[in-house]
């Protein structure tokens, strides 16, 4: 069942010649990564990802998360990056928008999030949240060495101790971590957490699809078997290279724009709950190819939120973006806007219309106006928000990120840039090891 469609008529034409000349290097691109011959291919462990995951995993994944559903209120996932912003797109796309300001039901916990920022208020309040309450940890570091989420575990993990006692607290942390490397294995190891293994092959932000993501998405609730099954779908789909295959399309196409002097892509969406969705796609891209000074900026908004804020650039500001639009063909629950007698406001023209028509009607005039303001409009249809559907569109944008990051010429699976700002930081924090470099900080300031 296909749950994704992309439609491309109205990008196509603001670059249609750098298309048509892509098409050699986007089948190059896609030999490079089924070959595995090309940079950083050591990092392909997610191509054939999906189909590769054992029933025993899901099984054992869903075991887990049935024991911290059973005996938790809260279940604080601790990770930053690729370790818990796909497991927050898919939930947060799932969930009841309120979720989090209903109380907690039994045996259905609170998915929290703890380690993806360094915020001293964030941390304490999420203390002061947590106390007294049933919680248990999901600890995710791909190199168990990253220092946001080794402060907040640290502190998590001691005030689970307290509250719950050393040895009950044991049954409530999980880590997901490298098999044999990093301080969380050793960490894990040596209190006897149950663990999970993060493959070597497989680059955090590619890592959805492990129990990185899998193990917070069933504690959530959520079917982990249909959204892997969407996601093997998506992989028999774009298996093979064809100008019909969408993943090719769609790298094929943003590179002919980026070419055409498109520099940043706006991933837009028209239903809130896909905010997260598009955090995770920022880190897949941003990480991926912004490289070697080359790469598309990609950036997102909530449509229309944004349109009453970033509306006016996007229609009007220099001609550097193009925007990629996820919309959803049906909503899951209908609710119709009511008559009003007196009709002040004068939207009686809309009674008895359903909310997501006037949405719908927003984004069809959208697209019109950007269109004719000079931006490029991919739009990728999803015919509703469900596992199945998230499932495939991660891989298809997992497999574009790929082909796309060898047609621009750059290594997609490093992320060789981010350690500048870690060096300063232990540089500064004088970090034992890092003598020289602190001397040489503290000689800038
Ligand atoms: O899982 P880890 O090793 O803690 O890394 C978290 C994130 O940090 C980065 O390594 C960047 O520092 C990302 O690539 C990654 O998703």
């Amino acid at each position: 069942m296909k749950s994704i469609e992309i439609n491309i008529q109205d990008a196509v034409s603001f670059a249609e010649k750098q298309y048509k000349a892509n098409r050699t290097s986007a089948v190059e691109a896609m030999t490079t990564l089924h070959e595995g011959n090309g940079e950083g291919s050591d990092f392909l462990g997610w191509l054939h990802l999906p189909s590769s995951i054992s029933q025993e995993l899901i099984d054992r994944i869903n075991k887990t998360a049935a024991r911290l559903r059973e005996n938790c209120d809260y279940v604080v996932c601790i990770g930053i990056g690729g370790s818990y912003l796909g497991a927050k797109a898919v939930i947060s796309a799932l969930s009841d928008s309120f979720a989090d300001l209903y109380a907690p039901a039994p045996h259905n916990p609170k998915v929290l999030y703890a380690g993806q920022n360094i915020g001293e208020e964030y941390t304490a309040e999420l203390e002061k949240l947590l106390t007294g309450k049933k919680f248990g940890i999901i600890v995710i570091s791909k190199s168990g060495t990253t220092t946001e989420p080794a402060i907040a575990f640290r502190i998590f993990k001691e005030m689970l101790e307290n509250q719950a006692g050393k040895e009950a607290a044991k049954d409530l942390i999980v880590a997901v971590t490298d098999e044999k490397k990093g301080a969380l294995r050793t960490l894990a190891t040596q209190e006897g957490y149950e663990t999970y293994v993060i493959p070597d092959n497989v680059g955090g932000r590619f890592s959805v699809l492990t129990p990185v993501g899998l193990l917070p998405i069933a504690c959530a609730g959520f079917d982990i078997q249909k959204l892997v099954a969407g996601a093997v779908e998506m992989e028999n789909t774009a298996a093979h290279e064809s100008e019909e295959n969408p993943v090719e399309v769609y790298a094929r196409l943003r590179n002919a724009l980026y070419q055409s002097g498109k520099k940043i892509e706006i991933l837009v969406n028209f239903n809130p709950k896909l905010h997260y969705f598009a955090e995770w796609w920022k880190q897949l891209y941003g990480e991926s190819e912004g490289k070697d000074g080359k790469g598309i900026f990609p950036a997102a908004v909530d449509f229309t939120t944004d349109l009453h804020s970033m509306g006016q650039w996007i229609q009007e500001g220099e001609r550097t973006i193009f925007e990629t639009v996820l919309s959803v063909k049906k909503p899951a629950i209908t609710r119709r806007i009511p008559e009003d007698a007196a009709n002040l406001d004068g939207i009686n023209y809309l009674s008895g219309k359903r909310i997501d028509e006037v949405n719908k009607m927003a984004e069809l005039g959208t697209k019109i106006a950007h269109v004719d303001g000079g931006v490029p409009n991919i739009k990728i249809e999803l015919a509703k928000l469900d596992e199945h559907t998230l499932g495939q569109l991660i891989y298809f944008f997992e497999k574009a990120c790929g082909v796309s990051g060898y047609m621009l010429g750059i290594n997609p699976f490093n992320q060789p840039g981010v350690e500048a700002y870690k060096k300063n930081m232990f540089a500064l924090l004088e970090k034992p090891g890092y003598e020289k470099e602190t001397e040489a900080i503290k000689a800038k300031l």
